[in-house]
């Protein structure tokens, strides 16, 4: 939060991210394309992957106008399969990645007892549960090289609840812990060259929400904001290695109700040595 306000006020240093290999799900969708083009004119190489090949093969002609090379790939994240044959030949065609922006994300958009329940399934695989093997499948080589930048973007409503969307919050707090736990692990194993950002946003006006429509007296304050506002923000706080910002600033006050542990970024490592042992003396049990 510190670093956001400094932010403000002074111009950090952005990184050049010229000849990387960047990965970005969702790349087919309104947020998802505006990251491929701005990470285009950044000089990144892409692989861009999305269930709707016709939406991303849009994305991927937009971006080779600007003489970027790209690959797309069309790829079902609410599968882990799905997620790491992908990600094995995209080893294979393109090389590795070592920028990813895991955009892809869908809400139910029903009451919860109205809602199917694998609609609220497939909420918490494509928002949470890809996260995990997207990172499994491509943090070790970033590894390897301490070299990287893995990108969430969550939502405020990953900070903060409202109602009617119990898939979606449930899905986007998960993020948002994911973010963070991931961020100690790398803090705890001094891999200092691999960024995290975590990116929350208010409402975009991309679709996603239409309708959603917040109490007339606040809505000339905080208006929904515009994709492309939204995504050059993105740009700029992962282009300074900022940890989290959220869009518009006003979302942090949620967040600072949170609180935080001084040098608690070591405290589960035994924890986790003690769960090693126990499962090396055959002690693992799944159910
Ligand atoms: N719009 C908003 O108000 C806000 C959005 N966000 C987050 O920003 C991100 C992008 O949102 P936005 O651009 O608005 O959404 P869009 O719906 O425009 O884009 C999402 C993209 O992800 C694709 N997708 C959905 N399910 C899968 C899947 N199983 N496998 C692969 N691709 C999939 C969609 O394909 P298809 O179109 O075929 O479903 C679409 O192309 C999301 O994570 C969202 O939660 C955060 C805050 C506010
Ligand atoms: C909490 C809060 C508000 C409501 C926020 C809402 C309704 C956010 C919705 C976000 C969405 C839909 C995100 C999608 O990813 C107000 C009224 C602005 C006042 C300030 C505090």
């Amino acid at each position: 939060i510190l670093s956001a306000i400094l932010q403000t006020f002074l111009r950090p240093r952005l990184k050049c991210i010229d000849g990387e290999l960047c990965l970005i799900t969702g790349a087919g969708g309104a947020l998802g394309r505006l990251f491929a083009l701005e990470f285009a004119k950044e000089g990144a190489h892409l692989v861009l992957w999305d269930c709707n090949a016709a939406a991303n093969e849009q994305t991927a002609r937009l971006v080779r106008e600007l003489g970027v090379r790209v690959h797309t790939y069309t790829v079902d994240l609410s599968k882990r399969r799905n997620i790491y044959e992908t990600a094995n030949r995209v080893r294979a065609e393109v090389g590795h990645v070592s920028i990813m922006v895991n955009n892809a994300g869908v809400v139910a958009g029903r009451r919860l007892l109205d809602c199917p329940d694998e609609l609220l399934e497939r909420t918490l695989l494509v928002n949470c549960h890809a996260l995990f093997w997207m990172t499994k499948a491509f943090l070790p080589r970033m590894k390897e090289q301490n070299h990287g930048h893995i990108v969430t973007v969550a939502s405020a409503l990953g900070l903060f609840s409202t109602a009617c969307v119990e898939d979606y919050c449930a899905s986007k707090f998960g993020a948002v812990g994911f973010h963070e736990s991931l961020t100690h692990e790398l803090i705890a194993e001094d891999l200092n060259g691999i960024k995290t950002t975590l990116v929350c946003p208010y409402i975009v006006d991309t679709g996603m929400f239409a309708g959603c429509e917040i109490r007339k007296e606040l809505r000339s304050i905080i208006p929904p904001l515009e994709p492309l506002y939204t995504v050059q923000q993105s740009m700029k706080a992962i282009l300074a290695e900022q940890q989290m910002i959220c869009i518009p600033r006003l979302m942090y006050i949620p967040f600072l109700a949170r609180a935080c542990f001084y040098q608690g970024d070591k405290c589960m490592l035994p924890f986790i040595k003690n769960i090693e042992m126990k499962t090396s003396n055959g002690h693992t049990k799944l159910c």
